[in-house]
């Protein structure tokens, strides 16, 4: 290839006030695509109910919306940051923290796990119960210290994980980046900032894992995960008592169990059988060895979110400061179940008299995909220390959970105005 002498380009555009006014208006363009057309990596987007209103992390606006959203109307309140706000159980607590008059700003990086227009919904709804949603990874800690900057978080809920058991084996590496790598970095700011927050977290049933002694109690063996999932929350765990250990954070993990109801999960089995069966998709139900059926300790999510709320009230100050202990700290570990197993097929049962259809079943052995066969919540421990009380059996939760998802996926806009309130 030979090169064209530069006379030639310098023929194609003699300079003229032609040329001028021509580089002119390129140079405008560059600038404004750049500055004003393109949103800069920094800016976050506010979870007003358009999606459409910006503003710039760490501006004047967004830093308003942050002190506005973390003070609390009772004077004495918490202020709570609530990693994973826009998902299920942390737009939940958010909402019950900010209405009984606690301070709450809100983490999610609204990943697409699942359908991300529900966790839009979700927190357009916590926008309307002034709640402030960033958008960002606990990933990243510049977006954490700048948080932790601006306001003294008394405790962080951190309910921002990669959940789903099975989800484990098609992308694992997921796994460890929310619940491994993010709970890390979320601890390394907590223990540097002062005061330390106290910390409650998301623990999982998952990691009893091939535990056979029922009902499952805090004391049991949990060194047996059936799925890579499990093995993350219980290196969480583990992690936790790391911190707690050498830096002075007070760590409280809750281990949920099978967590239902409205504004929940798509990837859980009561959730896309109910729209497997209104289409009339046909569902498979596991079952375990010698045909025995498999079963849940199924968690109605107000009382889940009670039990949120009774760990942060009772959990003490972390001790240490700017990343140094001064004395011991709490640690402390509650499973939150609703004590009372069910059968997967009682499950489906109870979705088709809700539903008024009958569901096309099959009966197939349980994948060795993570699962494991039953789990049932010992929760004396919670009632003692935290007061925890679950009310709510699997037939009035699920009646609460059809109400909802049929308002929700209806395009009637009269059902979906009803969903405005919480
Ligand atoms: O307690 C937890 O810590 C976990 O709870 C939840 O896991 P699981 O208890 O496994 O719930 P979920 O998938 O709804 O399956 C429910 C039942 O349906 C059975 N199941 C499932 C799928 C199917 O096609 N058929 C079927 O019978 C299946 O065998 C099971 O018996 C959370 O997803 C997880 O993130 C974690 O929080």
């Amino acid at each position: 290839m030979v090169d064209k002498p530069m006379s030639n380009h310098r023929s194609r555009f003699p300079f003229s006030i032609n040329k001028l006014i021509f580089w002119s208006l390129i140079s405008l363009a560059v600038i404004l695509f750049f500055f004003v057309g393109s949103p800069p990596s920094t800016a976050t987007t506010t979870t007003s109910s358009s999606h459409s209103r910006r503003s710039l992390r760490g501006g004047p606006q967004w830093q308003t919306s942050v002190i506005r959203s973390s003070t609390p109307s009772n004077p004495k309140g918490l202020r709570v940051l609530v990693t994973g706000a826009a998902g299920f159980v942390g737009s939940h607590v958010s909402v019950a923290l900010k209405r009984r008059g606690d301070g709450v700003v809100g983490v999610d990086n609204f990943n697409r796990y699942y359908d991300p227009s529900l966790k839009r919904s979700r927190a357009d709804l916590l926008t309307r119960e002034g709640v402030f949603v960033v958008e960002g990874d606990i990933n990243d800690s510049s977006l954490l210290k700048s948080l932790f900057k601006l306001v003294k978080f008394t405790h962080v809920m951190h309910l921002a994980a990669q959940a789903g058991v099975r989800y484990a084996m098609k992308n694992p590496s997921s796994y460890i980046h929310s619940n491994i790598a993010g709970f890390v970095n979320l601890l390394e700011t907590c223990k540097s900032v002062n005061p330390q927050p106290a910390i409650v977290w998301a623990s999982s049933s998952s990691v009893y894992g091939l535990n056979s002694k029922v009902p499952f109690s805090e004391k049991d063996r949990t060194d047996q995960p059936a799925s890579l999932y499990a093995a993350t929350k219980k290196a969480g765990e583990e992690i936790a008592h790391t911190y707690n250990h050498i830096y002075g954070l007070s760590m409280t993990g809750l281990r949920f169990f099978t967590v239902y109801g409205p504004w929940g999960r798509p990837d859980m089995a009561y959730f896309f059988f109910t729209r497997d069966i209104l289409k009339g998709k046909q569902i498979q139900i596991f079952e375990g060895a010698e045909h025995r059926s498999v079963a849940r300790d199924f968690t109605y999510i107000d009382d889940i979110v009670k039990g949120c709320l009774g760990a942060l009230d009772t959990a003490e100050k972390s001790t240490g400061s700017g990343g140094k202990k001064s004395g011991p700290a709490q640690l402390r570990i509650f499973n939150l179940g609703n004590t009372a197993p069910v059968p997967v097929g009682k499950l489906v049962s109870i979705l088709e008299k809700l539903l008024k259809v009958h569901a096309k079943k099959k009966v197939v052995a349980m994948p060795r995909n993570g699962d494991v066969p039953f789990t049932h919540a010992d929760i004396s421990l919670a009632k003692k220390e935290i007061g925890y009380k679950p009310g709510t059996d699997l037939e009035k939760g699920l009646n609460k959970f059809v109400t909802w998802y049929l308002a929700y996926y209806s395009n009637e806009s009269g059902k979906k105005d009803r969903l405005s309130s919480w």
